[in-house]
């Protein structure tokens, strides 16, 4: 049966990048049947909520979700009862067990000069950050009064077990090496992250090197030293700002992937790292390319199309060689000629 992936385009430039990204994945396999639901702000809108639960039926009856992303200014608000579109986000990947997101980041030699950095700092770079994503101060409990509000951060060994083994597996068919970021020095969690990351490694990963780095060192070493991590395995807040720091490395955060999975023959999501940017919606000028090397870790990781998956990555590092440069990369290519551009070389 022909594999089925649920779109979710979502708000601000979403729709405008999922678009060309349907059209890609069905050149490239052809046999595949897309199904497309309102999410986050859109869905708030029309049911009044960010997630319905027709539509997580759905994702998991999918073979992989591809999210474009959610969110905007029609939609903020600091009222702790009203609707928000990352509620959609957070509850869809808590309902999918999404434990492990994958955020490679691997700077192109044609981009160098993009980058926030040197040429001889980038030089190398190809590191891999492994957030985890189902648990810590993002998903525990909140309160709110006049005076009071809280948040708190909270792990289990089980959730720091599976995410430090995923990490050290995905290590050994890399360079070998994994960091492990933390803030042992206040917060509990972090020690209890830093010692059941060391048990794992002692029981079953001890081929692996280990470094443990804290995460206000981590920001800057990952501007002074970009090109010795390989992956770098930490929480869920942490993960979420130091990946966007090390988007820059590739020139801008309109060029990364990610693919969150959860337990094995589950349904994964993808979806760039980046959000709605709605200071640049709806004018045609977003970047897709993160968005396309997200279809990519859906054809690889979603539905096992390696050589699929490869040519589409093929395509779009061709693209950029040849001189495809959107606006954020310090080009004028809209998002229909930086398409064309990849197409032209599937
Ligand atoms: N996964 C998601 O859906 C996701 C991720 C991050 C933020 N958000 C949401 O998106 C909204 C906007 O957040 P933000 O402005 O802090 O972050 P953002 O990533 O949307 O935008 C930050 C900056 O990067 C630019 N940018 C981002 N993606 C780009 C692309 N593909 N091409 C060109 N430029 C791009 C934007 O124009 C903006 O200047 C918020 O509501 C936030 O919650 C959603
Ligand atoms: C929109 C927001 C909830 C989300 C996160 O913090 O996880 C985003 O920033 C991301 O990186 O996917
Ligand atoms: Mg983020």
């Amino acid at each position: 049966m022909a594999p089925k992936i649920v779109t979710l385009p979502g708000d601000g430039i979403g729709p405008e990048i999922l678009a060309p990204t349907v059209d890609i994945i069905e050149r490239l396999i052809g046999d595949v049947t897309f199904e497309e639901h309102l999410f986050g702000g859109a869905s708030i809108d029309a049911h009044g909520t960010a997630l319905t639960d027709e539509v997580e039926a759905a994702c998991k009856g999918a073979d992989a979700v591809l999210l474009a992303a959610v969110g905007g200014p029609k939609w903020d608000t600091t009222d702790p009862n009203a609707p928000r579109p990352e509620q959609g986000l957070l509850g869809i990947r808590k309902a999918l067990g999404l434990y492990a997101n994958l955020r490679p980041v691997r700077p192109l030699p044609a981009l160098y000069d993009a980058s926030a950095l040197k040429r001889e700092i980038i030089d190398g770079t190809d590191l891999l950050v492994v957030r985890e994503l189902t648990g810590g101060i993002y998903f525990g409990e909140k309160t709110r009064t006049a005076t009071d509000a809280s948040d708190l951060c909270h792990y289990t060994t089980a959730e720091v077990e599976r995410i430090a083994r995923t990490a050290f597996e995905a290590a050994r068919g890399r360079s070998n090496r994994v960091t492990s970021v933390d803030k042992a020095n206040v917060l509990e969690t972090s020690r209890q992250w830093r010692q059941v990351v060391h048990e794992v490694h002692a029981a079953d990963y001890s081929d692996v090197e280990l470094e443990d780095v804290l995460v206000d060192n981590c920001a800057m070493q990952l501007i002074v030293r970009p090109s010795s991590f390989d992956v770098i395995v930490t929480e869920n807040l942490f993960g979420d700002i130091l990946s966007d720091e090390a988007a820059m490395l590739t020139g801008s955060i309109g060029m990364l992937p990610s693919a969150s999975l959860g337990a094995a023959g589950d349904p994964g999501l993808f979806e760039p790292v980046h959000g709605s940017a709605p200071d640049i919606a709806g004018q045609g000028i977003a970047n897709p390319l993160a968005m396309f090397l997200s279809a990519a870790m859906l054809l690889r990781h979603g539905l096992g199309r390696e050589a699929e998956a490869a040519s589409l990555e093929s395509a779009v590092d061709a693209a950029l060689a040849e001189g495809l440069r959107t606006r954020d990369l310090g080009g004028t290519a809209g998002t229909a000629e930086a398409t064309q551009a990849v197409l032209s070389h599937l």
